[in-house]
């Protein structure tokens, strides 16, 4: 009898049995491909990795602005080798030894839940007290009269690319769309963005998506917001797109960045309840409906992201194993790595702001590097609630005002951290600093301060 089984060897599954093993209880992973899923293999690792070629070719030619000026010839194959490399480097970290290493036993398998809750892999049925499901989640085609005849990319095949497309047309203006349009753009292709929202990164600060909208545009990149594909042609070496506002797109290959759906068709036979785009419903210890059935990950309805999954998966674990003591936490960091970057985290509609432009960071002036800004929403008590970030190496600001949300910090506690100058995170500081000014020249804050003044001078002892 297993304590626990756990299904999916992605982030999720593999946080979420090591947590449980850790914690002593008795734990089989289930993973019918490979362990990694998808940050590894198709989704963080090897985006970075061709965002961050692709970032070093764009400093090479914006380099005149300083004074350099340097030729850049892009070898495809080569970045997509640096992007394979990038991957060999992490995989031990995730692979069944380094499981088995933690006291994991894994077993490769297509698991299964029957009508009761129990788990079977190949058919072979697993006694289990516990079952985490973390199955990860699949690109979402749209329906685009036309779309089945063309060959289309997403996150999954992209990275098998041998040559780099001569014309890319981008489905989807959120962060998957996003950074590989850029990259891409910034690779050489030539790039065409089409996004249904009224602005590009819709989850994100309207001030953030104008300055990714800018920033894509300056790279090349064609950007089309309230426009969907009507219907898609082949023809050539790839086909012509025809969007709803009527314009004609001709591509050389088609990715699609439309959003994700939760891996759940394996769960048929099964009484587990989904909501109405198909993700496991969980509550606020990732239970599901189900008696003993967790759920951590894409797989979920939770915001889908690495750090997101093994967190919840570590969450779910302890409850599965110890008891449910622990709870969701309240905020959210992410970054999307754009050029430039753009984090956000927690609250972003606080009762207040205060936002530092970059123009007024010394160190993005240093690096001509201004178009971005800093951004910390308050509570009414003067508490940092939420924040954004956007700039180059945006996400490592986050840091800190993710553990000010956390944490529930004042402004004037931040003001009181000396910050090292000149860095991104002089952004955040000033903020505060603005933040702390203001609520000193509130009339009764001075009514105070002048109070305490006349205090202070009545009972000086003389002569000091
Ligand atoms: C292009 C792209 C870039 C991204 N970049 C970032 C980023 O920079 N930062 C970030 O935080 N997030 C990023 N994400 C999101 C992140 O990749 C996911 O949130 C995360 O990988 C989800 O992990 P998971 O464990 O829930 O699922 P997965 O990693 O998908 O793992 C699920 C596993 O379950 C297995 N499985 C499925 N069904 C069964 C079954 N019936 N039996 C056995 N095994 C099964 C699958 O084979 C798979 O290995 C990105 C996503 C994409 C698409
Ligand atoms: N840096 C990161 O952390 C990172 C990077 C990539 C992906 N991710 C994760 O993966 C998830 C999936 O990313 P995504 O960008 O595929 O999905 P998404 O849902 O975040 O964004 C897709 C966008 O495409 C638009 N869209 C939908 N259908 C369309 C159509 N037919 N034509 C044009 N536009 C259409 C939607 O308005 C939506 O804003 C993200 O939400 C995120 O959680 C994270």
């Amino acid at each position: 009898m297993w304590d626990l089984v756990v299904i999916g060897g992605g982030t999720a599954g593999i946080v979420g049995s090591q947590t449980a093993a850790a914690l002593g209880a008795k734990v089989l992973l289930i993973e019918e491909e490979r362990t990694g899923g998808d940050c590894l293999y198709t989704g963080c690792v090897p985006s970075k990795a061709l965002i961050s070629a692709a970032s070093v070719a764009a400093e090479a030619r914006a380099g005149s602005a300083l004074g350099i000026h340097a030729e850049t010839r892009v070898d495809f194959p080569r970045v997509m080798d640096h992007v394979r490399a990038a991957i060999r480097h992490i995989e031990p970290v995730d692979s069944p030894d380094a499981l088995r290493k933690a006291g994991v036993t894994v077993r490769k398998g297509h698991a299964t839940l029957d009508s009761e809750g129990a788990v079977s892999c190949d058919g072979e049925k697993l006694p289990s007290r516990n079952v985490l499901i973390a199955t990860g989640s699949s690109p979402r085609i749209p329906d685009v009269p036309g779309i089945e005849r063309v060959q289309v990319l997403t996150n999954d095949n992209v990275w098998e690319l041998g040559e780099l497309p001569e014309r890319l047309a981008v489905l989807g203006g959120g962060p998957v769309g996003c950074e590989l349009a850029q990259a891409f753009a910034r690779l050489g292709s030539e790039v065409t963005l089409i996004h249904s929202g009224d602005r590009l990164l819709p989850r994100e600060d309207p001030d953030a998506s104008a300055i990714v909208r800018s920033s894509l545009e300056t790279d090349g990149v064609t950007v089309l917001t309230r426009s969907r594909a009507a219907s898609i042609e082949p023809g050539g070496a790839g086909g012509t797109l025809t969007t709803t506002d009527g314009r004609t797109i001709p591509f050389t290959h088609l990715l699609v960045g439309t959003g994700r759906v939760a891996r759940t068709a394996w769960l048929d036979g099964s009484a587990m309840a989904l909501d109405d785009r198909g993700s496991i419903i969980t509550d606020k210890h990732l239970r599901t409906n189900l008696p003993n059935v967790w759920a951590a990950g894409d797989v979920t309805a939770n915001p889908r992201f690495t750090h997101t999954a093994g967190v919840h998966a570590s969450i779910a674990a302890t409850n599965a194993v110890v008891g449910p003591f622990r709870t969701l936490p309240s905020h959210n960091p992410r970054v999307t790595f754009t050029d430039p970057e753009v984090a956000a985290v927690g609250n972003l509609a606080g009762a207040r702001s205060q936002t530092i432009p970059h123009t007024h960071v010394d160190r993005a002036v240093a690096q001509g590097r201004m178009e971005g800004f800093t951004r910390v929403v308050l509570d009414r008590r003067g508490r940092v609630v939420g924040g954004t970030v956007v700039g180059p190496r945006a996400g490592e600001t986050l840091g800190e005002i993710s553990l000010a949300v956390k944490l529930k910090t004042s402004a004037s506690a931040l003001t009181s951290v000396t910050h090292a100058y000149p860095t991104y995170n002089d952004g955040l500081w000033n903020a505060a600093i603005a933040e702390t000014s203001a609520t000193l020249r509130k009339p009764v804050v001075r009514r105070i301060m002048r109070l305490a003044a006349k205090i202070r001078t009545r009972f000086r002892a003389p002569g000091r």
